[in-house]
């Protein structure tokens, strides 16, 4: 089974919802790289009202140390996410579970961060480029995720309803990861586009709206 996490979530009845449909995590994003960004308080009250078995994910981009900690001591999250030039050391100093993400835009010649950070949870592969931030919508070529690798793979960038059926059976990946394809506006979920995009992955077909 696929695993789904829906991230950007700015309101706690989006995040409600995208947990009753089945989201096997919610994604708040804290750092100002983002039209997403939310604040400490924001954060928290989204984490806190998750159902037990959703896990929560804070994404930082290239912060300070004394923030990401406050965003572990205020927001609570169960992992964080780092989605800028963060190494492996910086990451682990929190002694919170965590994902890497890895900028794709580059197509294969991106592989070479793959096996920088090994403490991370799972490598989350995204459409952008190196410096970039994410939840831009954009793709890389699905192809080029690995085979090889022992961490769990999660796949992000452009996906939506329509194309996130035929990215698993290219890519294959361990997780999928999906912001502006269930949007409406940055921040704001589409329900329907929620709806769809969870039952194309469950059952591995292309949404039909
Ligand atoms: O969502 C953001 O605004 C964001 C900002 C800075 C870094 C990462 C960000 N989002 C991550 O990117 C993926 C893919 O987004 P999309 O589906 O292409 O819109 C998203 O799921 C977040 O993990």
């Amino acid at each position: 089974m696929t695993r789904i996490k829906c991230c950007g979530m700015t309101r706690v009845e989006d995040a409600l919802f995208a947990a009753e449909l089945g989201a096997d995590a919610i994604g708040v994003v804290l750092t100002a790289h983002s039209k997403r960004q939310v604040s400490l308080a924001q954060a928290r009250a989204i984490v806190q009202a998750m159902p037990p078995f959703v896990t929560t994910v804070a994404l930082c981009m290239d912060d300070e140390a004394s923030f990401v900690q406050e965003i572990v001591d205020v927001v609570r999250p169960s992992m964080l996410q780092f989605h800028g030039d963060e190494s492996d050391e910086w990451c682990a100093q929190f002694g919170q579970p965590y994902l890497k993400a890895i900028a794709m835009g580059d197509g294969a010649a991106a592989l070479y961060q793959l096996r920088d950070h090994p403490h991370a949870a799972a490598l989350l592969l995204d459409g952008h480029g190196l410096g970039e931030a994410g939840g831009s919508g954009k793709s890389f070529d699905w192809s080029l995720m690995p085979r090889q690798l022992t961490q769990p793979l999660i796949l992000a960038g452009g996906l939506t309803p329509t194309n996130v059926a035929t990215a698993i059976s290219i890519a294959r990946p361990w997780a999928v990861d999906v912001s502006s394809g269930i949007e409406s506006a940055p921040g704001i979920k589409d329900p329907a586009k929620m709806r769809s995009f969870i039952a194309a992955v469950r059952q591995g077909s292309p949404a039909t709206q």
